[in-house]
């Protein structure tokens, strides 16, 4: 196996803007602007990880451990502040869903621009257009402009894109929570199809007999590190105070 995420030391602080008083501020002015009005939030702390191709990994931990930011990372719509992130091959996946869809613009649009986004060629969309759409099942809807779709209908189309970029590496953050049941089976059924194979799967989700079922690998997140990597089922138990 070779690696196909490689993250090394990644460090990622947000800044939290407070609402400071007037005083406040005319005494951070009257001291020369020393010091922060603002406070910084560590999100990612040092944080090294490995994935081989084929892996299945579940990102774990409470809220608010640093879960979603890491995974923004290996997708590579975050950068960290310092430390490096390397990926290996195609990433897809679903982060945000609806990221990367136009609201004004019809499914079928946004089929053609998040399939580019997602590195797929004009004549690849073309060819796989409608296999995209059957997947989503959104039918006539298809036309429509997705500003007008349900959270449901975003997360179909959004995930039928995704699943059909090919991907080496597929990402997927908590979203299967706004599908329906027999959708969410589908999407289940579909990652299994994947990671079976030999795809590398990176999930965050809470639903832990979810991710015991799909993932192999645990990685058990608190205050921005890694403070378990571990078989699933033994994370999970951890996690749950076993
Ligand atoms: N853009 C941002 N600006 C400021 N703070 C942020 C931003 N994104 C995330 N954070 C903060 O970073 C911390 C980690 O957030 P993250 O979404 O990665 O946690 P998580 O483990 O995925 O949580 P959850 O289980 O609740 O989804 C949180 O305290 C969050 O408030």
């Amino acid at each position: 196996m070779t690696t196909a995420i490689e993250i090394r030391n990644i460090n990622k602080q947000f800044v939290l803007r407070h609402t400071r008083s007037l005083k406040e501020a005319l005494v951070w002015l009257l001291r020369g602007r020393k010091g922060d009005l603002s406070k910084k939030f560590h999100a990612l702390r040092d944080l090294s990880i490995d994935v081989e191709h084929g892996e299945t990994v579940a990102l774990l931990g409470l809220n608010g451990s640093g879960k979603s930011t890491l995974l923004k990372h290996i997708s590579g719509v975050m950068l960290p502040d310092s430390g490096t992130v390397r990926t290996g091959g195609r990433v897809a996946g679903l982060i945000e869903v609806g990221a990367g869809f136009h609201p004004d613009l019809s499914g079928r649009d946004n089929v053609f621009l998040n399939g580019a986004i997602l590195g797929m060629t004009e004549t690849q969309i073309k060819e796989k257009f409608d296999s995209i759409v059957e997947f989503a099942e959104i039918g006539e809807f298809i036309d429509t402009e997705v500003k007008f779709y349900s959270s449901g209908m975003y997360l179909r189309l959004a995930f039928s894109v995704a699943v059909h970029t090919d991907p080496d590496v597929f990402l997927v953050d908590e979203i299967l929570a706004v599908g329906d049941e027999p959708f969410q089976k589908k999407c289940l059924a579909k990652i299994k199809e994947l990671a079976a194979a030999g795809k590398t799967l990176v999930v965050v989700s809470h639903d832990l007999d979810l991710v015991a079922h799909v993932c192999e690998r645990g990685v058990l997140l608190e205050h921005g590190r890694v403070i378990m990597d571990g078989p699933v089922g033994d994370v999970i138990s951890r996690l749950r105070g076993n």
